[in-house]
């Protein structure tokens, strides 16, 4: 998953679109950037690293124009530290165009063929956001049939193009020179995006982002989701129309934004992440009742952050203490998103610290999220007996995550996954637990949809295997795995790179 976000406002919107960065820095800690336009110019700036360490005051002072779009990265194609692959992309024909992107592209390698083939279009890098803008510029091209001014309905066109000739995940957000911002939607809304609106003295402003936080915190008003499939366009004088472009819409948002991915705060498709996560907990209490009635346990206790919500309902409705036995360090970020295995197996040990007290001479009950390679779990249980707990319970608010993600989430390969061979049992033996319960796939499909009964359907593939776009064949997931073993994007290299990168940043 990414961060993005586009905006057309009546004032600079620099300082706008970095605070905006800044609240969706949880979604990409790899790579951030900017651009902006003003009379027909582009401006831009995007490198490696943390929002705040990407941008600086000279940096900020050429970002000039009152619209533009912003990206931070967390990659899932291309490689993890090649700063070309961090966005927003250029291309300068048709119009110019810049493009961010949420999502992953499951028929990349094939419309890059495509593109070098038919539309003799050049690709600089490995990233499938590269290739979306191509077929993009390729398709308003072709709308606009070598008129030089666009209108709403070459630009709906293209994007129909679009919608035709892409597979996979997408949440995009656009500039076109001379127009104004596009945004769009795969036809199945697995990335989210949400429109916020301002009304000024100097008329409205508009911003869509992947997070409502971005539209509370920069003080607009949400206005609704971008629908799956839908197109919308807000012109430099702030004139919005939108348009269904998809054939077909299935609206199936992915599962793990509400379990881990989005901020609490944050309103998706009508529900608060914070509301479906206290849920999860209560569901997950009626697992333990049901399946472990015996069980003494002394305290539930969360592993900060996202588990917070979950383990605090949990304990309430089993009536256990809930108490904190972890502290977090506030500057390390989030382990998952973290390229490379050691460099997050440090950061869990760095990041979260016992409080002896907690756990001395008690049996507790550990709440995660979820459990992906098992880092966060293996090493927080060792913590915990460390700190003199007695036994040691683990709780998942998820269900075991045993199928690859191949729509913006970094699990592309099963041997990652601790699930993925293994049964609970030897899940619980591998993390090193005194016993170990996962949610229900149903109960967390019911923790979501209580909330809002209109969402039917779910992109929930990591846990069911079950590929919502339907092209999702095992010889491509194979294929994938095996690419990423070829390509050298290996974990070791990964940590290397880390280090790199934290080097030039001390310097
Ligand atoms: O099994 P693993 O591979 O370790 O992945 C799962 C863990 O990673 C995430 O935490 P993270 O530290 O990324 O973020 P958080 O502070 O938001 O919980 C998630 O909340 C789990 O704790
Ligand atoms: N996680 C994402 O949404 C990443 C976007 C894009 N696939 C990239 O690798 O940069
Ligand atoms: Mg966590």
């Amino acid at each position: 998953m990414c961060g993005i976000m586009g905006v057309v406002a009546t004032t600079p919107v620099n300082q706008l679109l970095y605070d905006g960065l800044q609240v969706l820095q949880h979604r990409g800690q790899d790579a951030a950037g900017i651009a902006t336009a003003e009379g027909g110019r582009f401006h831009m700036h995007k490198g490696p690293g943390l929002v705040r360490d990407v941008f600086r005051t000279r940096n900020m002072r050429n970002l000039i124009g009152n619209w533009g779009i912003a990206h931070c990265r967390y990659p899932t194609a291309g490689s993890a530290y090649n700063a070309a692959e961090a966005q927003p992309f250029y291309v300068n024909s048709p119009f110019g165009l810049m493009l961010a992107h949420n999502g992953n592209l499951t028929n990349a390698e094939q419309l890059r063929q495509d593109m070098f083939l038919q539309d003799l279009r050049h690709m600089n890098t490995n990233s499938d956001s590269e290739v979306l803008l191509n077929v993009l510029a390729h398709e308003l091209q072709a709308a606009s049939q070598n008129r030089y001014q666009v209108d709403p309905e070459t630009i709906f066109q293209a994007v129909k193009g679009v919608q035709r000739r892409v597979r996979g995940a997408y949440a995009v957000v656009a500039m076109i020179a001379g127009y104004g911002l596009l945004a769009f939607r795969d036809p199945y809304g697995i990335r989210p995006l949400i429109i916020g609106r301002n009304d000024t003295a100097h008329g409205p402003e508009y911003l869509v982002a992947s997070e409502s936080v971005a539209i509370d915190t920069l003080g607009f008003k949400v206005l609704r989701d971008v629908e799956p499939g839908e197109a919308i366009l807000i012109d430099t004088q702030g004139h919005f129309v939108s348009r269904q472009c998809a054939e077909k819409t299935l609206h199936a948002p992915c599962m793990f934004e509400y379990v881990y991915l989005a901020r609490p705060d944050s309103l998706m498709d009508g529900v608060s992440v914070y509301e479906t996560r206290v849920k999860m907990g209560e569901f997950l209490a009626d697992k333990v009742r049901h399946t472990m009635p015996h069980l003494d346990i002394d305290a539930v206790i969360p592993i900060p952050d996202s588990s917070r919500p979950a383990a605090m309902e949990l304990a309430r409705c089993l009536d256990i203490p809930y108490r904190e036995g972890f502290v977090k360090n506030r500057y390390i970020g989030r382990t998952f998103i973290m390229p490379g295995q050691a460099s997050r197996r440090k950061s869990v040990r760095q990041k979260l610290n016992a409080i002896a007290q907690e756990f001395r001479g008690k049996n507790v009950m550990l709440v995660d999220d979820s459990i992906v390679r098992g880092t966060t779990s293996r090493e927080i249980i060792m913590m915990a007996r460390e700190a003199g707990a007695k036994k040691v319970y683990f709780a998942s608010a998820s269900p075991p995550v045993r199928h690859a993600n191949v729509y913006g989430i970094d699990m592309p390969t099963r041997s990652e996954l601790i699930a993925a061979f293994r049964n609970d049992e030897e899940i619980c033996n591998e993390i090193g637990a005194d016993g170990l319960i996962y949610q229900d796939i149903d109960a967390l499909k019911a923790a979501v949809r209580e909330l809002n009964p209109a969402l039917v359907h779910f992109e929930t593939s990591c846990f069911d295997g079950h590929y919502v776009t339907g092209d999702v064949s095992n010889e491509y997931l194979e294929h994938v795995e095996a690419a990423r073993a070829k390509t050298g994007r290996s974990e070791d290299d990964a940590d290397s790179a880390q280090l790199d990168l934290n080097l030039v940043q001390s310097d």
